[in-house]
């Protein structure tokens, strides 16, 4: 894939070694461009998150550049990443401070000097933004794993950020919440903000990524567009992924040709061939003849 624009965030990273010598990501250059969606797939421990935490400097390279806006990341001036890349945890609570969710939205706003009023009426709009508005009084640890997640991307929103991380947006969350969480994804996309997500749903990956990368080993085996990275037999294996459910329906029905990778591409190809067949198989009154 080629991409003309600048990057807004460019990442390279020669090794990550944490404090008991374990090398987390090694030998990745990784950029994320305007107006993306960007999935890391990979397995356990492949070398995502430690990728992810690097995008907003809560990690560095031992031996490496993060670029961020065009704008070398130092000690100095780490705090230009966390505000341009915004970044969502696996684990929410890490996340949620404050007593209440709205305080809690507020937080990064106050950090920042921006006065009472205004933090609060930001905070209002960005629990809009996530259709979590109902939740400002509630206590955040108290929310369940998927409201906790909409909290959380909240409080990243309200930043406005050009970019926002999500490390495993859908662990722990059942279909219906899933679902939610991944129409947000789209609407922050749809609003010009960049996305970076991890996930271990192919299917989530194929139907929100514009591009998908394939991590195996703490590096960057490979990437594309979902067709390309899904319809890549020898990538997968590479990295021990089995594609998604679309993409093995379309190989039993002989219709991997076109290449569909979500259920949606997948149902109007299947319709399309029954359509096909209705005008070619003769109806017992000689309709449908060709
Ligand atoms: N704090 C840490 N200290 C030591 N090793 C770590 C630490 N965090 C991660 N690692 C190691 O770095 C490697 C990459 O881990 P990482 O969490 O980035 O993988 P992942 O792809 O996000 O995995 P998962 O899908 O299981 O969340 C693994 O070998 C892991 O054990």
């Amino acid at each position: 894939m080629t991409h003309a624009e600048t990057p807004l965030v460019d990442l390279r990273c020669e090794a990550h070694t944490y404090p008991d010598g374990t090398v987390g990501m090694h030998d990745v250059e990784f950029s994320v461009f305007p107006g993306e969606i960007v999935a890391l797939v990979g397995g356990n421990g492949a070398g995502k998150s430690t990728l992810l935490e690097h995008l907003n400097a809560t990690l560095v390279p031992d031996d490496g550049e993060l670029v961020v806006g065009g704008t070398p990341i130092s000690e100095d001036n780490k705090t230009r990443a966390r505000k341009e890349v915004g970044f969502v945890f696996q684990d929410a609570d890490t996340q949620l401070v404050a007593p209440t969710v709205l305080d809690d939205v507020m937080f990064g706003l106050q950090n920042y000097g921006v006065p009472t009023d205004e933090a609060k009426q930001r905070a209002r709009e960005a629990l809009e933004t996530v259709e979590a508005g109902h939740l400002e009084d509630r206590i955040p640890h108290y929310l369940s794993g998927g409201e906790k997640r909409l909290v959380g991307l909240a409080g990243v929103l309200v930043l406005e950020p050009s970019v926002v991380v999500l490390d495993e947006p859908l662990a722990g969350l059942d279909p219906e919440r899933s679902r939610l969480v991944a129409e947000r994804v789209q609407k922050i996309h749809a609003d010009g903000i960049s996305v970076v997500l991890s996930t271990h749903d192919l299917d989530f990956a194929a139907e929100v990524a514009d591009r998908v990368c394939v991590m195996t080993d703490g590096n960057v085996v490979g990437g594309g567009t979902p067709s390309e990275v899904f319809y890549d037999d020898a990538l997968l294996a590479e990295a021990n992924l089995h594609p998604p459910s679309a993409v093995r329906v379309a190989r039993d029905a002989g219709l991997a040709s076109a290449q569909p990778v979500t259920e949606a591409e997948l149902v109007s190809l299947l319709t399309e061939v029954d359509n096909l067949d209705a005008t070619r198989t003769p109806a017992p009154d000689g309709r449908g003849r060709d």
